[in-house]
């Protein structure tokens, strides 16, 4: 069997010397689709840092594709969408040069793009739904195509995980629809997404799985059933007294995480 995409065993990752997710454990198998929810500064962004290499690991172990993090990523196998980022106004660069930069890890000898570098850039310029904006400047596109570009940054490299950061905050309905459209195909590839957000509703159907980060413990890790407010009450969560309620979604048959499992336990 393959590695897994994921597996975090008793990780703790911060800045400098201080801890914000601790004791972390999860596995993400191969091609999976798993939201990461929870409150405002819960520790989400810090988990998928950590995730990265951009976060220190200060305790347990973090491995990326079968390999501690850090080395994966150096060769485009890990894609990041990072959060709240559109493209520098003051960038001059069209469509097609941005997404480029994507390619990069992937370029061969030289490091000169050969034939199936310029495809995989119009193809993800196509996936994206901007083929028709190829060669326009970036900063001449609205702040959700903007996020589309750094999608196809991200897709260009045809990573095996794809990582991103509140895809679609901020992001009008029909960005919206087109991101759910493009992270469909891309899971039904076989690719692995870790989508951290605080909405999904605009990707109900491909997110199956949800980890709940709380105070920067993980606090549950089950399904995600139906999506969106009208699919229920803010939150079924399997330890209603220390879950905070996280809006728009609506979790079944929880399996809590070993963390959630100690808190409930006293032995902690
Ligand atoms: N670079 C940093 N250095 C030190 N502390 C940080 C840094 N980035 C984030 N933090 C702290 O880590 C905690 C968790 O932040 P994080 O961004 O991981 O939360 P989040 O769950 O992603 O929040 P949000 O939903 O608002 O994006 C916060 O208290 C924040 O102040």
């Amino acid at each position: 069997m393959s590695d897994p995409a994921l597996r975090l065993t008793g990780a703790t990752v911060g800045y400098g010397d201080v801890a914000i997710v601790r004791d972390a454990s999860l596995t993400v198998r191969r091609g999976e689709a798993v939201a990461v929810l929870g409150s405002n500064g819960s520790g989400k962004t810090t988990l998928m840092r950590g995730v990265l290499g951009l976060a220190a690991v200060l305790g347990g172990s973090v491995e990326v594709l079968g390999a501690p993090v850090g080395r994966p990523r150096e060769h485009g196998r890990v894609g990041y969408v990072p959060q709240r980022h559109t493209v520098s106004g003051a960038m001059p660069a069209t469509v097609r040069e941005v997404v480029g930069v994507g390619r990069l890890p992937r370029l061969g000898l030289f490091g000169r793009p050969v034939a199936r570098d310029r495809a995989a850039v119009a193809e993800a310029v196509d996936a994206v739904g901007l083929a028709d904006r190829l060669d326009d400047p970036v900063a001449s596109l609205s702040g959700g195509q903007q996020r589309r570009v750094l999608v196809a940054r991200a897709l260009a490299a045809e990573p095996e995980l794809l990582v991103m950061d509140e895809p679609t905050a901020g992001v009008d309905a029909a960005s919206q629809a087109a991101l759910a459209t493009v992270l469909a195909r891309v899971s039904a590839a076989g690719t692995t997404l870790v989508v951290v957000t605080h909405e999904t509703g605009p990707l109900a159907g491909v997110l199956r799985r949800a980890v709940v980060v709380d105070s920067g413990r993980l606090t549950y890790d089950g399904p995600l059933v139906g999506a969106g407010p009208a699919a229920g009450p803010d939150c079924h969560h399997p330890d209603e007294a220390t879950a905070p309620p996280v809006r728009g979604y609506r979790l079944d048959q929880p399996r809590p995480a070993p963390d959630a499992a100690r808190v409930r336990d006293g032995s902690r």
